[in-house]
């Protein structure tokens, strides 16, 4: 049952890449539902199959099986403009994703003039404040940022429209761990202001247990579980497969962003 609770929903979700006896079946049969407001999070080992429903959600993979809802309706399997302006992407590479030769006036002026929003220089200087960058930064070129005021430009680039969704793939991984607790910070701050929902993907249990209320542990293109973020803080998972991971990812890279760096 679809219900207006939710913002999005999955039903019988399925992506195969390949063709004819060559194919290979990476999301498979996942059906889930993010609330308005929520913050849900995908974790899972690499190749699970994560980013892949992340990009079927936005419709970067436009060829998928099953049933993808947007408040409630059906969304096409080619999105259209007033589909991004509520759902907007930030991708884990800010080196990659910012186009090297624009300044980022530019790039923030881009999806402004693409969903025909006015007021451009007054919502550049808005939201470079928004996400902790003056306006002076709006003639920098990327290569004379670090990484994190790259994913900050990047994030403000997906704010800049106001769309109500925001997915996440992996944002943080690219960085030093002391930015990703920073670009974590505001990616709270932001969503507690700003009445935002998350779809966040990510291999790292600290980030996920930092931002996310639900999380669906994902196993062989599965959802084979979903736990709080206190059971995941908990370490109570029914399932051996996430018991096995939760108790994996304690001590990693993951562990190492501490609870001090992440003020709730
Ligand atoms: N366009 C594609 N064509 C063929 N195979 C693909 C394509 N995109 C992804 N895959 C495969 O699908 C599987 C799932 O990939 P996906 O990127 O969703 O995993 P992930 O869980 O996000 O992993 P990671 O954390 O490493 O990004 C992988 O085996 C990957 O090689």
């Amino acid at each position: 049952m679809v219900t207006t609770d939710n913002i999005i929903e999955t039903r019988g979700l399925s992506v195969t890449f390949g063709e004819s006896t060559d194919t290979n079946r990476v999301v498979d049969d996942v059906s889930f539902h993010i609330r308005h407001g929520e913050a849900y999070g995908l974790i899972g080992e690499s190749g699970c199959g994560k980013s892949t429903i992340l990009r079927a959600i936005v419709g970067l993979n436009p060829d998928y099986d099953g049933e993808i809802f947007f408040q409630s309706q059906t969304v096409p399997h080619r999105r259209d403009k007033s589909f991004f302006r509520r759902m907007q992407m930030v991708f884990q590479d800010p080196y990659a994703s910012l186009h090297p030769r624009k300044i980022v006036h530019q790039v923030l002026a881009e999806p402004l003039r693409i969903h025909g929003l006015d007021r451009h220089e007054e919502r550049i200087s808005d939201v470079l404040e928004a996400v902790g960058l003056g306006r002076d930064f709006r003639f920098r070129y990327p290569h004379e940022l670090s990484g994190g005021q790259r994913q900050r430009v990047a994030i403000a680039r997906a704010l800049i429209i106001e769309p109500q969704v925001l997915l996440l793939d992996e944002p943080t991984s690219a960085l030093d761990v002391s930015v990703q607790a920073e670009i974590l910070n505001l990616l709270k701050k932001l969503r507690r202001e700003r009445g935002l929902t998350y779809l966040l993907v990510t291999h790292d249990l600290a980030v996920v247990a930092h931002i996310c209320e639900r999380i669906g542990m994902m196993h062989c293109g599965k959802i084979i579980e979903e736990l709080s973020a206190d059971e995941v803080r908990g370490m109570r998972a029914v399932k051996d497969y996430t018991r096995d991971f939760l108790a994996a990812s304690v001590g990693s890279r993951a562990g190492r962003i501490d609870q001090e760096m992440l003020p709730s």
